[in-house]
């Protein structure tokens, strides 16, 4: 049965040239130095295993992709534009430039850079500008439901999705859109926009950080900038996210990276009313549980 559908196609082995041919792909992987932004991904970035996993998979499938045409075997272009769903602060930005440069070191982009374009940056006219800019690398539109707006606003908005939907048709092969934003908002903005829905091959969900990860995430900022948790400060940390998280502008990452600034601002002014004292590299580098516990998070009713 299999064989008769098949019937007509020159799918067999022999079929290829270089049929005999061993292909080397560890080889291959090593040249394209994918691994190295995988483990730039896999040490820099604390938690997301789903996200890590769905970037290894379309490296993956890239990486095959591109030895089957240096093979000379046939095969669609495959979709290469994505969209990343998750809350404020789950790192799609974040993971939107690692997938340019994954595009850019296995061929797939010229230049691997990334434009980051919101609906005031597209509208107005200034879309063909802006794909323009992005042509060579990643063109990531964050909050892309905004592009579809209200009904006094949706002949430029709409504008800007068929200048859009044209580009990706036209330019096909030569920027990369990644459409980034709320789970919920983005289905129906792909439900209310098919042609642009269609064109999207690659979903990866970004998930909320637990609180955890995010304790993990500060204490790896903290950490990068030279800066440590003095013993009480820990405890006073995680009490600051257990508040952090209930509040409705919460920010997954993003508050966590706000709060190490207020931190360090707070540590500076304690440092600061010691002046005349000899300091320690020691007491420059330590946060103390007081710098966490003089924040306003402590006395707003949660
Ligand atoms: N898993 C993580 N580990 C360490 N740092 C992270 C992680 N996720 C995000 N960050 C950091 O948190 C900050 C916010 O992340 P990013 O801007 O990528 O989020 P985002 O999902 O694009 O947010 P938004 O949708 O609001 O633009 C960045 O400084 C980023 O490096």
């Amino acid at each position: 049965m299999r064989t008769e559908l098949f019937a007509g196609c020159s799918s067999s082995v022999a079929a290829v040239a270089g049929a005999g041919e061993a292909v080397d792909l560890q080889a291959e992987y090593a040249r394209s130095a994918v691994q190295a932004i995988l483990d730039e991904l896999e040490r820099d970035l604390v938690g997301m295993q789903p996200v890590k996993t769905a970037i290894r998979e379309i490296a993956a499938f890239l990486l095959i992709d591109r030895t089957r045409r240096k093979l000379g075997m046939t095969s669609e272009a495959p979709g290469l534009h994505m969209s990343f769903t998750g809350k404020p602060g789950t790192g799609k930005t974040t993971v939107a430039l690692r997938m340019a440069s994954i595009l850019h070191r296995l061929g797939y982009i010229q230049k691997g850079h990334m434009i980051a374009a919101s609906r005031t940056d597209l509208t107005g006219g200034r879309t063909g500008q802006v794909i323009d800019k992005a042509v060579g690398g990643v063109l990531f539109i964050d909050e892309a439901y905004y592009l579809h707006q209200a009904a006094g606003e949706r002949d430029q908005t709409s504008e800007v999705i068929e200048t859009l939907l044209q580009a990706m048709e036209n330019r096909r092969g030569e920027f990369v859109v990644i459409v980034a934003g709320y789970k919920d908002r983005m289905a129906r903005f792909f439900d209310a926009n098919p042609g642009l829905a269609s064109r999207i091959d690659n979903h990866v969900a970004f998930p909320d950080y637990t609180d955890e990860e995010l304790f993990a995430i500060g204490a790896l900022m903290l950490a990068r900038q030279q800066y440590r948790l003095g013993a009480a400060a820990e405890e006073a940390f995680r009490r600051y996210i257990e508040r952090c998280t209930r509040l409705t502008y919460f920010a997954n990452a993003r508050s966590i990276r706000n709060a190490i600034d207020e931190f360090r601002k707070r540590q500076a002014n304690r440092l600061f009313a010691r002046m005349g004292e000899p300091l320690a590299v020691v007491d420059l580098m330590t946060i103390e549980a007081a710098d966490i516990l003089a924040s306003r998070i402590f006395k707003a009713y949660l």
